[in-house]
């Protein structure tokens, strides 16, 4: 909603487009590619899943904000970054409202120093994007007491011109977590009883307050190391909900040391940027299939690592998949799940080698969706089974891979 007091702001594509509209978030300008998020919920959790890094997200989904922004529904761990390099929407809400809410979208996106842009016609975006493919672009703000000039809106298209594109792009090693850590939080539900939030708003983890957690009574069964590529809160918590002590480590750890740890099981996270351009991460997960039995799972960047590393390719997609709907089939079963997708490359299934099995397909455009090893428990998902935000069709996966670590325990004993 336009009025005087509202800060000038205007998305430039490389190709020359010029969107006009208001800033919503903090002063500046952003470079990144555009893409689109088709998911009508979950806009927190879209900002701050790592995959994001250096994209510029808009939602399709055109009124923003409804339900302002809390502590629970960060993606990015205990850090509650915001890793999207901007957000472009059609309408942000004027009033937030929910029991649940601390903080107004506007202002979080301000406190995190991020840029954004609404008021725009996000479907003409959307189709551009359709047609185009992913663009390069510059969310660019007015300065300090003055309009956007045409001069901006030069220097903005220049800018996004000058963006140098994901491909080639090594951003995992750069989004993780370099300290590595332990995860304990299993996922969460609300509690039977609604009390008041405390006086801080904060994330009461018992059993009296907004949410109860699940997960936290199961016996840690299983010893997961996790390499975190930029990974989602939410993979963590449902695997702690399944009985794993969970230990994230850095992208770069050399693959002995994980080891060493003597793990029941090696998770690989997903992650921004080019997974090609990922090559220890392609060299860890290769030691793994050719010299061990260790049950692996991949999801997203983790799944395109674990192609990559037996020998097939990766592509760079049109415009990719970013949404909460998308259908995926089972190959082999042929049943059909709605899944949450996040990613602008996929494994190239015609060069997939002999070993290697095809699970699962895409139902919008035939991509893969899902490899599996014939000789190693090893396996991996192109979607997100954690949701967060999307359906949950997907989540026996990560009881596939209990399953895998149970029989290897089973197998050793
Ligand atoms: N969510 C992810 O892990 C994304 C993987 C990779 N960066 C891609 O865009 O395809």
């Amino acid at each position: 909603m336009n009025s005087s007091a509202d800060i000038q702001a205007i998305l430039a594509l490389a190709d020359g487009t010029i969107f006009r509209g208001v800033s919503i978030g903090s002063r500046g300008h952003r470079v990144g590619e555009v893409v689109f998020n088709t998911a009508m919920t979950g806009y927190q959790e879209i900002l701050t899943d790592p995959s994001y890094a250096r994209q510029l997200v808009t939602l399709t989904y055109p009124h923003i904000g409804n339900t302002g922004t809390n502590s629970e529904d960060s993606e990015s761990g205990n850090t509650h970054k915001i890793w999207a390099e901007g957000l472009i929407i059609r309408d942000a809400t004027m009033a937030t409202s929910s029991f649940r809410n601390t903080e107004s979208l506007t202002d979080y996106l301000t406190r995190n120093d991020t840029v954004a842009i609404a008021d725009i016609d996000t479907r003409k975006l959307t189709r551009i994007l359709r047609d185009k493919g992913a663009q390069h672009g510059c969310i660019m703000t007015a300065s300090e007491g003055s309009a956007i000039t045409p001069d901006d809106e030069q220097k903005a298209i220049e800018l996004a011109k000058g963006f140098a594109g994901l491909s080639g792009m090594d951003l995992a090693k750069e989004c993780c977590n370099p300290d590595g850590f332990e995860w304990t939080e299993g996922t969460w539900e609300l509690s039977d009883t609604l009390l008041n939030r405390d006086v801080e708003g904060s994330f009461d983890t018992g059993t009296g307050g907004f949410f109860k957690q699940l997960g936290k009574h199961i016996d840690e069964k299983y010893n997961v190391v996790a390499y975190d590529f930029g990974t989602k809160t939410n993979i963590l918590r449902m695997l702690v909900d399944r009985g794993c002590r969970v230990t994230v480590v850095p992208a770069e750890t050399p693959i002995a040391d994980v080891l060493a740890m003597n793990p029941d099981g090696i998770f690989l996270s997903n992650g921004p940027g080019d997974p090609a351009a990922c090559t220890y991460a392609i060299d860890n997960v290769r030691h793994i299939i050719e010299n061990t039995d260790v049950p692996t799972f991949g999801i997203c960047l983790g799944h395109q690592l674990v192609g990559l590393a037996s020998g097939a390719n990766t592509m760079k997609m049109k415009t990719g998949h970013h949404g909460a709907n998308h259908p995926v089939q089972d190959v082999e079963a042929g049943t059909v799940m709605i899944t949450s997708q996040n990613h602008g490359f996929a494994v190239d299934e015609a060069t997939l080698p002999d070993n290697v099995k095809s699970t699962h397909r895409s139902l919008f455009d035939g991509t893969n969706q899902g490899i599996e090893l014939t000789n190693k428990p090893v396996f991996s998902f192109q979607g997100h089974p954690e949701a967060s935000p999307g359906p949950h069709d997907c989540a026996p996966l990560f009881d596939r891979f209990i399953t895998l670590m149970e029989a290897a325990k089973t197998a050793q004993a």
